[in-house]
């Protein structure tokens, strides 16, 4: 019975990958369940193969009470605005002025959700926590773990914290708030509220219903890897198994970042998910340093807001 639960541990880890980080179901729906249900059967005969990493145990267990604050050890900036091309360039202007000309940028949708920080130990997810003021947070890693695209265990063993922003997609947002108006409840505002009321959740079971998502942006300390770049980072996090969103585009001029945000202004309401701007970064880390950050915000990145 172990090895059977080990092996569809695992099948069902990977077939959950596929369809929720890698976006490319590779079983159908029905099939997943039937086999979640076998997990679930020889896990209730046998508890001691409920393992942390077990798909049965997304879902957690007990509502919480409240939640606690959390302390972030590197403190979650916020970023300075532009709000048309010329402040863009007065941005390219002030890092040419610091690091030179020989930079690079990489621009990234701005996902409107809300910013998440997730600590992960020898590969395990242990802890979740909303952003909050910037240093402290609020912890919410029973109601993180429910989010089927986060990876409860990495592909390598490794102890890192990441950042990026949970969010609710524009299809779930639209089928709860009609399950909403059903039960003659208050409808969301809008997708990033819902988002934030369903983190907010102290019961695991509701979040968990809110079919939530998340985009890792960024490497908090990328200590020994050796890592030199900010996309780098990002090749890195997809390696470890962390969905990260595929738009994201390097260039090498404010120019073709100007262009790569006037493209997106049309084709935002394509999207599946709700952006509020494009967030753009100088891509060395070395000049990201060099440039430091204000007490509030990186001097390296900027976001660049859509009109509301
Ligand atoms: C480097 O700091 C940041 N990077 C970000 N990147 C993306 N894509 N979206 C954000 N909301 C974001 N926010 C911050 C503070």
């Amino acid at each position: 019975a172990e090895k059977k639960a080990k092996d569809l541990q695992n099948l069902l880890n990977q077939y959950s990958y596929d369809y929720h980080v890698l976006d490319q179901p590779t079983i159908p729906d029905a099939e997943y369940d039937r086999l979640l249900r076998e997990l679930l059967e020889i896990e209730e005969q046998f508890p001691e193969l409920q393992t942390a990493d077990s798909p049965t145990q997304r879902v957690g267990g007990e509502t919480l009470s409240m939640f606690h604050k959390v302390q972030h050890t590197i403190p979650m900036l916020s970023l300075g605005n532009a709000f048309d091309d010329q402040e863009l360039r007065d941005f390219d202007r002030r890092v040419r002025q610091g690091v030179g000309d020989n930079v690079s940028y990489v621009c990234e949708l701005k996902i409107d959700g809300l910013a998440v920080s997730l600590i992960y130990e020898d590969g395990m997810f242990i802890r979740g926590a909303t952003r909050g003021d910037g240093t402290t947070g609020e912890d919410i890693t029973s109601n993180l773990r429910t989010i089927r695209s986060l990876p409860i265990r990495l592909k390598k063993p490794v102890s890192l914290e990441v950042r990026g922003e949970a969010f609710m997609p524009k299809k779930s947002f639209v089928a709860l708030n009609k399950a909403r108006k059903e039960r003659e409840e208050e409808p969301f505002a809008n997708p990033r509220n819902a988002a934030a009321g369903s983190l907010r959740q102290l019961d695991p079971k509701i979040a968990a219903s809110r079919n939530l998502d998340v985009f890792l942006y960024g490497i908090a300390d990328v200590g020994d890897t050796g890592i030199r770049s900010h996309s780098e980072g990002l090749d890195y996090l997809e390696q470890l198994g962390f969905k990260t969103n595929k738009e994201r585009r390097k260039v090498d001029s404010i120019e073709a970042v100007i262009e790569y945000v006037n493209g997106w202004v049309e084709k935002r309401p394509d999207l599946p998910y709700d952006i509020d701007g494009i967030v753009i970064k100088v891509d060395s880390l070395d000049q990201q340093a060099e440039l430091g950050t204000t007490a509030k915000s990186p001097r390296w990145a900027i976001a660049y807001k859509f009109p509301a």
